[in-house]
């Protein structure tokens, strides 16, 4: 049973953070997923491409269901995850690393829940409103903040993550309008990924690095290219802040996370 997982997003398509690297496939009820599986100083750790390995899935095509649910087939209980983001916050800079502790969600045409009650292709054919008050799991955030403090890497501890449909990038009035809504940061993929792995009881949480400044803010045109290009130069820093979190995290459970299900399900 591997308890701790690592889902690359944009720019962190491969596992070079681990060693004994073997590949997995894993049967879901929303389809097949490949994953890998090494060790991160004697702890096995599966690692995610998000996008796949070679960026050929668009955020708003990504089987959020089948990659989690895959996750959670292998025993995860932990994940940390990497999202390339837009800043709006002139606090927070291209280069910097923010810890999220809020999430936005205007994503429009993805599926949300594993829970659809009889329709469920899976043995949970009940209905289920779990409490998303804080996404992300306090251990883990905790676990990426004193990473990033012993490091000494530029970091913001919280930050609220706008959740975008995509795959184009924002207008200079969508950003100006989730300035006025209190984002820091925009993205397109932490939904429906958080709430997926709080839906099977999995902690979450999710390192942004901060590519450009958003639509309206920057000075230039928002490239994919740019974030794939930032992210590569901050790979080095990213490989080193996932590990030494992945070190800081608890064995034991004490967060809610564990317990989402309770109360949720009438
Ligand atoms: O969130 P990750 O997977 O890092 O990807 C980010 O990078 C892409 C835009 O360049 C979008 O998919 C955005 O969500
Ligand atoms: N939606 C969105 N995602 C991003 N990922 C990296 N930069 C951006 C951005 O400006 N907007």
């Amino acid at each position: 049973m591997v308890k701790i997982a690592i889902i690359g997003g944009s720019g962190v398509y491969d596992p070079k953070l681990l060693e004994n690297i073997r590949e997995e496939k894993v049967k879901t009820p929303y389809g097949e997923v490949k994953v890998k599986i090494g060790t991160y100083k004697n702890e096995e750790i599966v690692f995610l491409a998000r996008h796949g390995e070679k960026h050929s899935v668009p955020p708003h095509k990504i089987n959020y269901r089948a990659n989690i649910w895959g996750l959670y087939e292998l025993g995860v209980e932990r994940i940390l995850a990497t999202s390339a983001v837009g800043s709006l916050n002139e606090a927070m800079k291209p280069g910097d690393f923010v810890i999220l502790d809020q999430l936005i969600d205007f994503t429009k045409n993805r599926v949300y829940t594993f829970y659809d009650g009889e329709g469920s292709p899976h043995e949970r054919k009940f209905v289920a409103h779990v409490d998303f008050t804080d996404p992300y799991c306090p251990e883990l955030r905790d676990a990426l903040i004193r990473a990033a403090n012993e490091l000494g890497f530029t970091y913001h501890p919280r930050g609220t993550y706008a959740a975008m449909e995509g795959p184009r990038f924002e207008t200079r009035a969508e950003i100006r309008a989730l300035k006025i809504l209190g984002a820091d940061v925009v993205g397109m993929t932490q939904s429906p990924e958080a709430i997926l792995a709080r839906e099977l009881e999995m902690c979450y949480a999710s390192v942004a690095i901060v590519t450009n400044y958003a639509a309206g803010i920057s000075k230039t045109k928002l490239t994919h290219a740019e974030v794939v290009e930032l992210m590569q130069q901050k790979s080095e820093e990213i490989k080193l802040l996932l590990m030494k979190a992945v070190e800081y995290i608890p064995k034991i459970r004490r967060c809610a996370c564990k317990d989402a299900l309770k109360g949720a399900t009438g």
